[in-house]
């Protein structure tokens, strides 16, 4: 008895943990409305209204991969229309053409859907936003073209007529299999798309989206996760392309132009994109209501499209379930603390000092040699050379436009150098780019910190490559928090803490190096000094190393074992804290800066 219990509800209760609990209430919703929209024409039996409703479904998986594509990976697509229609016209021509089963032109049409999808995304590696939607959109426009073009193979001219009769049996009451089919497949992309919301592959989408800058600092391939994201909306897209055609049983090219592309890219703006309701809102509102309102609405359908979209986008930005979900958390967030408890996780760092005491600290991490770069007629940097050495911190300083961030840039790999070499961890890594080097151990933070207000503190944390495996001393730390961490937005930390879990995300990476850009600015005098006491922590328990730009010099003197002086591109002086304290080119280097 007790074992069938277990067999039965543990499957659901995994399911269940896949899906974030703020998401939860969301998905029973959609999934009620779906089963709605899908049972209430039996009932009426009404053969319009079904054959209407079976569309709306299948529009909305189309809209739910393209959510993925545009909320999660932040990539713009007008050409899923094409996808859509691809996925049909293969099938139709292989079953209606061709005379294969329905089950072997489902396959061909699904590759065909993918091929085409896959073609597409091929351009994102490169170009993204606005210009990545207008190359998607030269796709849609060409498809109904081509059909012409190849009129011969696809019957452009008088359409393809391809029955399945098959689908029509009845399998119980009045639900045939079709509807069984496409019912059942609509409420798994709603689950599908609030589990990859949940994933930490669908954060990494996030981030890559948001800030492909950070994203690759966090050793995560911004182009491969951009092209994943394609793959995975266009193999939506082609299985609701596929089930088109037992639903209307006929294609021709006037079915599949750009209007498709524009109306499921409305479908998820209008709804709300990111969020697992709007899609479904975005096709009662753009599909269903035009059919119940006019009867015949096929000219007028752009028309509808753009009035729904300027008065909805007018008054509700994000959508309408986006604007929804922000004004509830708005409210809600009135009753958040707003900050998060650090203590337990700077506790444990400055517990432990056990790594930096048994390395070897004359070891040289980091050699950099003759680094050079020009922006135009500005010497950015000028043959720049020094070494950090193991479980050092090596402070950089300089006055404004010296060249700090730019040398910064240079050694975590994100900006190209015109000469001169990087040795980290003994390898050369002077023709690596970012994503390698921060697999390779070096961690980087920004003068603004790369916090995502729309993910949890936990998820902003476990967004990399690294994890609980890789957390080590930290983990006894981050285990007292993560309950109250994953409770709270990103978005509603104070500067400072956002700063300390910049610098605690990229510890989860079990980082040699640290590279940190201005870590200090807007913190306050008590924020820095705890700042400099987790730095210090932070490579006596690690034995990492720390390269950090930094405009507030008491602090670097406080915690730096080195001090490189930066100025017009160039290392003017470099020492100890105690040799440069009184040296008396500090002094003139920073005449005039307030902070010095
Ligand atoms: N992408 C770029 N395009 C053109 N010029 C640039 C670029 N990045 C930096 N520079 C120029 O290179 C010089 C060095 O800039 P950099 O940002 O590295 O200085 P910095 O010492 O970090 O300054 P700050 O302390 O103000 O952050 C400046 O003259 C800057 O204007």
């Amino acid at each position: 008895m007790t074992e069938t219990i277990t067999t039965t509800t543990a499957p659901r209760r995994r399911l269940t943990r896949l899906i974030r609990p703020e998401l939860r209430r969301e998905v029973a919703l959609t999934l009620g409305l779906v089963l709605v929209i899908s049972v209430y024409p039996l009932i009426t039996g009404s053969i319009y209204w079904l054959q209407i409703m079976m569309i709306a479904n299948l529009y909305l998986v189309a809209a739910v991969g393209l959510n993925i594509l545009r909320s999660e990976a932040g990539q713009m697509s007008f050409g899923q229309g094409a996808v859509f229609g691809s996925a049909a016209y293969a099938t139709a021509m292989a079953s209606g053409i061709g005379g294969y089963s329905f089950a072997v032109s489902a396959v061909l049409g699904f590759l065909a859907g993918l091929a085409v999808g896959t073609l597409l995304a091929l351009p994102s590696l490169r170009v993204q936003g606005y210009y990545l939607g207008f190359v998607t959109m030269a796709g849609a426009l060409a498809f109904p073209e081509l059909l012409h073009v190849f009129e011969k193979q696809t019957h452009a001219l008088t359409g393809i007529t391809a029955p399945v009769p098959a689908l029509q049996e009845i399998v119980f009451w009045r639900v045939d299999w079709l509807t069984l089919i496409i019912t059942v497949l609509t409420c798994g992309s709603v689950v599908l798309y609030a589990i990859i919301r949940s994933s930490r592959l669908g954060r990494q989408m996030r981030v890559v989206g948001a800030s492909p800058e950070a994203a690759v600092t966090l050793g995560l391939h911004p182009g491969r996760l951009r092209m994943l994201a394609f793959v995975l909306a266009s193999a939506i897209t082609a299985v609701a392309g596929v089930l088109y055609i037992p639903l209307i049983q006929y294609v021709a090219p006037g079915s599949f132009t750009i209007a498709l592309s524009v109306l499921l890219y409305f479908i998820v703006v209008i709804g709300g994109p990111g969020t697992v309701l709007g899609p479904l809102v975005g096709v009662l509102l753009l599909y269903v209501l035009p059919n119940a309102v006019l009867a015949d609405v096929g000219e007028y359908r752009l028309l509808i499209y753009g009035g729904i979209a300027f008065v909805v986008m007018f008054l509700l930005p994000e959508g309408v379930v986006g604007s929804l979900i922000a004004l509830l958390d708005r409210l809600r967030r009135k009753n958040v603390k707003g900050t998060v408890s650090l203590a337990p996780v700077l506790a444990v760092a400055s517990e432990d000092t056990s790594r930096a005491d048994a390395v070897n600290r004359d070891e040289v991490i980091l050699e950099a040699e003759g680094l050079s770069r020009s922006f135009g007629s500005v010497k950015a940097l000028d043959d720049v050379s020094f070494v950090v050495r193991r479980a050092q911190i090596h402070g950089i300083v300089g006055p404004n436009g010296s060249g700090k961030t730019t040398l910064l840039n240079s050694l975590s790999g994100l900006i190209k150098l015109d000469a001169g070499t990087v040795v980290f961890n003994g390898k050369d890594v002077s023709s690596s780019g970012a994503v390698q080097r921060a697999r390779l151990g070096m961690a980087r933070t920004f003068q603004a910190p790369r916090i995502f207000s729309d993910l949890s503190v936990w998820e902003n944390l476990d967004v990399g490559r690294g994890g609980a495996a890789k957390d080590g001393w930290l983990g006894e730390g981050l285990d007292m928090v993560r309950e109250e961490w994953d409770s709270t937005p990103g978005g509603v930390l104070p500067h400072a803490q956002q700063r300390f879990l910049e610098v605690i995300r990229v510890l989860r990476q079990d980082p040699t190096i640290l590279v940190l850009d201005e870590p200090a600015a807007g913190l306050s005098q008590l924020e820095r000094k705890e700042f400099g006491n987790l730095l210090q922590s932070v490579v006596a328990a690690t034995g990492a190393s720390v390269v950090i730009v930094e405009h507030d010099l008491e602090l670097v003197w406080q915690i730096a074992d080195v001090i490189s002086v930066v100025d017009s591109g160039q290392v003017r002086l470099s020492g100890t804290p105690d040799e440069l304290r009184n040296h008396p080119a500090i002094n003139h280097l920073f005449a005039g800066v307030q902070h010095a």
